[in-house]
């Protein structure tokens, strides 16, 4: 049971994460000091009573949007031998005296009761008050996932990541390695990885990993209204060996080895994914009003890239006509699908082929948007620009290399392989390049945030694309 005392703490704990959390990957203001509040907290209790275990929520208020972190913590009475880059800072509690604090995922103690809490095993304690379930925050085993994995060891992922994600190998007999993905920025509502992957997944889809199981999470309002309810964690199948489609189709494209049988196979994979979708989740036929608002949002889309980037501004009409041919074009039933399809989300898995993953939608789309039905040609556009980004990619990285035929036989061969299962995309033309427009000025945007040395890329595609379109 978790003891909670009535200490004093030197630093206390707004201070030592403040200190700590702008040099973390997953923080969004990159180079910015936080502005933090605390504003909830819960605790998982360690079996042999030595190390304290806290999940504190905290609103960070330093930009232009407050952003609310979760940062799990363990306290502990010694340093964790090899966790040296995980220590978040050293304190003194006035009653356990000095006390190692560190990122919690590094941490074999939190790993082993988060993966229990995730399979319903324990509960979570209230953060403020001791020996008290918090019941809010509950474990949510997915019913498809048979063992309850006892961790042997583990290991932080390292590499781009928006969240952090722990990779768990079980004691022998408990079942498959699993990945544990701690969301670092939290919104209310459901998150779409979880309801879409947990759907797929209740099928036996083969084209997502499995899902272990999820952390559904509360932490108080700002204004103190109450508590916001969300999903915090989610726990799904390791596939181990995988290396991602971005990496297949950049070396085979500067070898100049043909990727068209793995992007027919992509295609025929995607619109399987879709199908899936389709029947598991609802749709919404396209009606006028319904294609009236997602051109809407493609025009403010398009209006934020230009304002963003005013060389854009030149192709303004352009653009405009395109949206305005989506306008009058006969629509697909809209439905749930991956909203960020890109070669990155795409694993190469050996004796299973690709498998699909990140299903949580673009990051520069609030989450509702990323929790409502969309075209599936959103997802048949990612690949294509995903296509075209590699072919950028080696006209940088092998100079005298012209990867532009591998691209297009790439597209088509995507393209017919989405038709082997599904609608060909291509009898939807205008609204096929209108998506693809669409992604190349969401790409325009994010480029010019995050990596402004890769904003040519989409620039151009957004040049190349309004030349190509009959007027
Ligand atoms: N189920 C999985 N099996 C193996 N590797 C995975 C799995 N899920 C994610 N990964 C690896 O972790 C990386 C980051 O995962 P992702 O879901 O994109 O996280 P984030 O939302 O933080 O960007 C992926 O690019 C992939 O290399
Ligand atoms: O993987 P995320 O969900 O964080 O997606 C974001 O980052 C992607 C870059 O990592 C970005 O994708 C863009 O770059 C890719 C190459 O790195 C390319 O394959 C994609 O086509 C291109 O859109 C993605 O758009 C963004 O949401």
């Amino acid at each position: 049971m978790a003891t909670i005392h009535d200490a004093v703490l030197h630093p206390d704990k707004v201070e030592l994460v403040t200190a700590w959390m702008g040099g973390q990957r997953w923080y969004v203001g990159a180079g910015r000091r936080p502005r933090l509040t605390r504003l909830d907290s819960w605790r998982l209790d360690d079996p042999a009573g030595e190390v304290g275990i806290e999940t504190i929520a905290f609103l960070d208020e330093s930009g232009t949007t407050p952003v609310v972190y979760q940062v799990p913590l363990t306290y502990r009475g010694a340093p964790l031998e090899g966790a040296e880059v995980a220590l978040v800072g050293e304190m003194e509690h006035s009653v356990l005296g000095h006390r190692w604090v560190y990122d919690a995922p590094h941490d074999p103690v939190y790993v082993a009761q988060l993966l229990r809490l995730v399979r319903g095993q324990v509960a979570a304690q209230a953060g403020s008050v001791s020996d008290t379930v918090d019941p809010d925050v509950v474990g949510a085993p997915h019913p498809a996932w048979q063992d309850d994995p006892v961790v042997a060891t583990s290991r932080v992922l390292v590499g781009e990541q928006s969240n952090t994600s722990i990779i768990v190998t079980p004691e022998p007999g408990t079942g498959a390695p699993v990945i544990i993905k701690v969301f670092r920025t939290l919104s209310p509502g459901e998150n779409p990885d979880i309801t879409l992957q947990g759907a797929l997944a209740a099928s036996h889809s083969p084209f997502v990993p499995a899902s272990v199981g999820h952390v559904a999470g509360a932490w108080q309002r700002p204004d103190g209204s109450g508590r916001d309810l969300g999903q915090v964690v989610f726990a799904q199948e390791y596939l181990e060996g995988a290396t991602d489609a971005w990496r297949v189709a950049l070396r085979q494209a500067a070898e100049g080895e043909d990727f068209s049988p793995r992007a027919r196979e992509l295609g025929r994979v995607l619109a399987r994914v879709h199908e899936d979708l389709a029947r598991a989740l609802p749709c919404v036929p396209a009606d006028r009003d319904v294609v009236e608002q997602h051109v809407g949002s493609m025009r403010r889309r398009s209006a934020r890239a230009m304002s963003e980037v005013p060389a854009l501004a030149a192709h303004q009409a352009a653009v405009e006509h395109v949206l305005d041919r989506a306008l009058e074009a006969d629509w697909p039933a809209l439905q749930r699908i991956h909203g960020d399809l890109h070669l990155g989300q795409v694993l190469d898995v050996p004796d299973r082929g690709w498998v699909l993953i990140d299903f949580e939608g673009e990051p520069l789309r609030p989450l509702a948007e990323r929790n409502d039905v969309d075209s599936p040609l959103r997802d048949v556009a990612g690949v294509l620009r995903s296509i075209d980004y590699v072919v950028g990619t080696v006209a940088r990285t092998h100079p005298g290399v012209d990867a532009g035929p591998w691209g297009r036989a790439a597209q088509t061969a995507f393209l017919d392989g989405y038709a082997e299962v599904g609608t060909d995309p291509r009898t939807h033309g205008a609204l096929l390049t209108a998506h693809v427009l669409d992604k190349a000025l969401y790409e325009v945007v994010y480029e010019a945030h995050h990596r402004p040395g890769w904003l040519a890329l989409p620039t151009a595609a957004v040049e190349a694309l309004v030349r190509e379109v009959p007027s």
